[in-house]
Order: C-alpha cells, then sequence, then structure tokens
C-alpha cells in the first residue's frame, strides 16, 4: 500500500493543489430546501455529497470535524460513515479530525477506529498529544502497519493556544518547540518525496511559529487550519511551505462551505441546489489559486 505522505504529495501534485477543505455540517447554515425533515442523516449526507461533487477536482483531502457528527448521535456517525465511503468513491484523501488522545491502550482502540478496517478510518487522523508519547505511539505504530498518517497538534489555531502551548520552559525553549523536538525524535522511515507519515497541525494564524517549526521539521507535513473565518492570511502563508511550495496542506471549512451566505446574504436560505454548487465551487477554485500563488 502506497505511504500516505507520498499518496499525500503526489495527489497534491497531480491536481497542482495544497488545500483541503474541512466538512463541518452546520444545519442551520444549510438553504431551506436543504435542511431536510426529521433525517438528519440524510439532510447532512445530501450537503456533503453536494459538496464532494463540486471540490473533489480541486483540493487534496477533505478533512471531516468528528463532533459535527457526533452531536447526532448514530444518526450523525452514519452521515459520516457514508460521506466518507463517498468520498473515497471520488478518490479523496480523507483526513479525520478527531483530534484523539488518550492511554495507551485506549489509543490503541482509537488508532484502530481510525486508521484500521472500521467503517470511521480514512488515511489519517489528527491527535491531541497531552498525554505524552503514550498517546502518540499508538497511533505511529498502527500508522506503520497501515501506511496512513497522523497530525499531531502542534501549535494550534486558537488564541489561547498559547496559555499551553507557548509556556516557556526552564532552558527558555518555548512547549511547543519541545513538542516538535519529541516528534522529530519520533519521525518514521520517509517516504519517497521525503515526508513521514507522522504529521503536525500548525495554524495558519501562527505565520512566525510556522517559519521556524518548518526549518526545524523539513520532512513534517504540516496540516494548516485556521485559514479565512479565523483570520489566517494569505499574505502570511508562504513560510509554512519548503522552496519547492511543498510540505503544507491548508485546510479551510466554513469559508468555502457557507461561502453562499456571503456571496448572497439576502437570498442564501432560498438558494437552489445549482446555485449552492456554483457559488462552493467558485470559492473552492478561488482558495487554490490563492494558494497556489503564494506557495
Ligand atoms: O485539527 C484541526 O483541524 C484544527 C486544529 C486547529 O488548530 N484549529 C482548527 O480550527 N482546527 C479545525 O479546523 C476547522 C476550522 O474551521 P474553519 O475555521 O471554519 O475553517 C475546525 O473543524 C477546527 O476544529
Amino acid at each position: 500500500m502506497e505511504e500516505f505522505s507520498d499518496l499525500v504529495m503526489k495527489t497534491s501534485m497531480e491536481k497542482e493543489s495544497s488545500i483541503v477543505v474541512g466538512l463541518d455540517p452546520i444545519i442551520s447554515n444549510f438553504p431551506k430546501n436543504l435542511q431536510g425533515n426529521d433525517n438528519i442523516c440524510k439532510t447532512i449526507y445530501n450537503f456533503n455529497k453536494l459538496v464532494i461533487d463540486v471540490i473533489h477536482p480541486f483540493v487534496v483531502a477533505i478533512k471531516p470535524q468528528l463532533a459535527y457528527y457526533e452531536v447526532y448521535g448514530s444518526k450523525g456517525i452514519l452521515a459520516l460513515e457514508k460521506t466518507i465511503k463517498y468520498a473515497r468513491s471520488k478518490g479523496l484523501i480523507i483526513i479525520n479530525d478527531a483530534k484523539r488522545g488518550d492511554i495507551g491502550s485506549t489509543a490503541e482502540a482509537y488508532s484502530e477506529a481510525f486508521l484500521g478496517e472500521s467503517s470511521l478510518s480514512g488515511h489519517a487522523v489528527t491527535v491531541n498529544p497531552f498525554l505524552g508519547s503514550d498517546g502518540i505511539v499508538p497511533f505511529l505504530n498502527k500508522s506503520i502497519d497501515s501506511s496512513k498518517g497522523l497530525f499531531v497538534l502542534l501549535k494550534t489555531s486558537n488564541p489561547s493556544s498559547s496559555e499551553l502551548q507557548d509556556l516557556t520552559l526552564y532552558n527558555g525553549n518555548k512547549f511547543y518547540m519541545y513538542l516538535a523536538s519529541l516528534l522529530k525524535g519520533m519521525s518514521t522511515s520517509l517516504g519517497t518525496y521525503g515526508f513521514s507519515n507522522l504529521g503536525a497541525v500548525v495554524g495558519a494564524t501562527y505565520p512566525e511559529q510556522s517559519k521556524i517549526l518548518r526549518e526545524y521539521l523539513p520532512n513534517t507535513l504540516f496540516l494548516v487550519p485556521g485559514y479565512g473565518e479565523q483570520g489566517g492570511k494569505l499574505t502570511e502563508l508562504e513560510p509554512f511551505f519548503n522552496k519547492n511550495g511543498y510540505g503544507s496542506l491548508i485546510s479551510s471549512s466554513r469559508s468555502i462551505l457557507y461561502s453562499y451566505i456571503k456571496e448572497e446574504p439576502e437570498s442564501w436560505g432560498d438558494l437552489k441546489m445549482s446555485q449552492l454548487k456554483e457559488i462552493i465551487e467558485a470559492a473552492c477554485i478561488q482558495f487554490k489559486e490563492d494558494i497556489n500563488r503564494i506557495r
């Protein structure tokens, strides 16, 4: 089986793209005719399917955030399973944004769920490193067995990420740099394109830190959320990429999914499917082209 990092690189080169669209379904943001009735699973799946149909030629991967599905219990999970299956049929890479992390044995179960053969499993998963290597190594081992990937939260995009991640240690280093050194030590063998299957999450809202981290972790793929709605700016994304223009996947969710709300502020609730598709497609193409201009 092809290594995750190679799959990302090959897809990125073939599609001339470094973007990911997050599938974060917020039903109150759907136009009226897509809000459906009581069938939550169908409502979410139909919206995701519409989005996948228009974005799949332009994106490297989709990134469903689990909370938006878990909030509806089993119906939401079913919608996610169906979405994953459909995305696979379109040849898309799936990064499950699950942000899991627990003691070793539980982390093993999580890694099985997201990197194994389960119906929720995609090509990669996001991992919360708060429990230390006990919470990361099981994912790493599973990624070695399955050739799949993981993205460990390193410097997250949210404003309060500095509370813990920027703490200054006894030697003057920031905590996120210490975590970066742990990840560097864990990094597995590299794929054909020089990247490891062990990636990291670095927020688009922290370009200065990204510059340091990009230099320190040249073989680590960065998943970069926080562009658009959270304030990450296009002009500040250059340091996330290496000199060849690779190494980062810039991710955006709301700015693409709900682009029609900004585009048609008065009438978005009444838009037809065809209009919706046109607006989402245009937003996705613009996103891809913008990123290509700076990488
Ligand atoms: O792991 C993530 O994807 C993630 C990490 C991070 O540091 N910040 C962050 O916003 N995310 C996720 O990325 C998505 C951002 O959504 P938008 O702000 O709408 O683009 C959400 O699903 C977040 O949960």
